[in-house]
């Protein structure tokens, strides 16, 4: 590989031809028809794929859409990508896949991808992954995971890239959604809003979102946990307690938090028209708002990490997997952050 494709993170590069990784996910589910689907686009970017080469070449005539694919090879130059092909990492399934029949004999090799493809980012091979969907009920399924302890893509990669913190944001046109708390039971979420978590979110929320978004200073509009806000400390203590003062003790720092706001009505137009980003307090505050909004046209972004990782806003449809009918467009925007950010970070460092 030439210095010009060389990782925007660890080495000061020129970025030309933006490398992106992609992993295709749960096998399967519909990572691998997304990957065969964009191949058949126009894009000025170097596509590879981290994943079975013969699953793809199987998914792609299951779909009756041309596919060729070449083995990726960091060494050489990058090159945009041409319609129908896809430059291919191969990484062996461990049993052959059967669209929409999950497997646990296959749960290693979606992992195997992970590391791979965070790996490269790290080392400076690919500028950015992008993950397709994967299964987490099958990797926790699996006898190499031990059970329960893959809760998603956003905590694995703040693991390996042995990060304290990651902030999960999806992002559509015009409505950013961050969340405190990520994959945790409802009745956990509570005891874990605390003003060290919300401290640590906050901060890398407004740090990337001046980074990889040129926002100066964010405006984020942060929702309280329980109803009404609280009601004044009726409907519970956490905003007076934990959420209000580690808001002012935070724009004491420089930040631009305002909250803690009532959920149901931050989430209207009138609010959101001033806002930069919000911040939700767990999964399923903000997630349906956004995916009402954008659904398979917003992106999910792990903030906080050493490298760009985008991903889709949906999972692994079981029931479309094989049959031409998933839509591609959360994959293609994807696509397009994971660039914009690769872009707007090299912009920043020889600016
Ligand atoms: N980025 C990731 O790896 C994600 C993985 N998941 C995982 O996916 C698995 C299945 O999750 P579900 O809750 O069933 O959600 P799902 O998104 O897989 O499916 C929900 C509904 O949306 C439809 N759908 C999803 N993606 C679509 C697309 N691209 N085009 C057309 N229709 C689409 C499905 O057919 C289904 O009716 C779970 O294990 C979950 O944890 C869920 C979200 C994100
Ligand atoms: N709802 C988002 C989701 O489940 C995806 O999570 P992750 O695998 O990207 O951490």
């Amino acid at each position: 590989m030439t210095t010009s494709n060389k990782a925007l993170v660890n080495k000061a590069s020129v970025l030309t031809i933006p490398v992106l990784a992609i992993t295709a996910g749960e096998p399967a589910g519909i990572g691998p028809d997304l990957c065969v689907q964009i191949a058949q686009q126009t894009w000025n970017y170097q596509i590879l794929v981290i994943c079975d080469k013969q699953l793809l070449l199987d998914r792609a005539k299951q779909l009756g859409l041309p596919l060729t694919v070449s083995d990726f090879n960091e060494n050489q130059p990058a090159q945009a990508h041409t319609v129908g092909h896809l430059w291919v990492k191969h990484v062996p399934l461990a049993e052959t896949c059967i669209a929409g029949t999950l497997n646990t004999a296959n749960s290693p090799y979606v992992l195997k991808t992970l590391d791979i493809a965070t790996q490269g980012c790290l080392d400076g091979h690919w500028h950015a992954m992008v993950t397709a969907p994967l299964h987490k009920g099958v990797i926790n399924d699996s006898a190499e995971v031990k059970t329960g302890s893959f809760t998603g893509h956003t905590e694995y990669l703040r693991d390996f890239c042995d990060c304290e913190e990651v902030v999960m944001m999806l992002a559509t046109e015009d409505l950013r959604v961050a969340l405190v708390t990520t994959h945790l039971p409802l009745r956990e979420v509570a005891d874990a809003i605390t003003p060290e978590l919300i401290s640590r979110v906050a901060r890398i929320l407004d740090h990337d979102l001046q980074k990889f978004f040129a926002i100066a200073r964010p405006r984020i509009l942060v929702a309280g946990l329980n109803p009404h806000a609280g009601e004044g400390g009726h409907l519970g203590m956490e905003e007076i307690d934990v959420i209000e003062p580690t808001l002012k003790a935070l724009n004491t720092e420089g930040l631009n938090l305002i909250g803690p706001l009532p959920a149901d009505t931050l989430y209207t137009p009138k609010h959101l028209e001033h806002a930069d980003a919000t911040l939700a307090m767990y999964h399923d505050q903000g997630l349906p708002v956004l995916k009402f909004h954008g659904f398979g046209r917003a992106a999910n972004i792990t903030l906080g990490l050493p490298i760009i990782r985008t991903s889709v806003d949906h999972g692994t449809a079981l029931d479309l997997a094989g049959l031409g009918t998933a839509d591609s467009g959360s994959l293609e925007t994807a696509l397009r952050v994971a660039a914009q950010m690769a872009a707007a970070y090299q912009t920043k460092r020889t600016s």
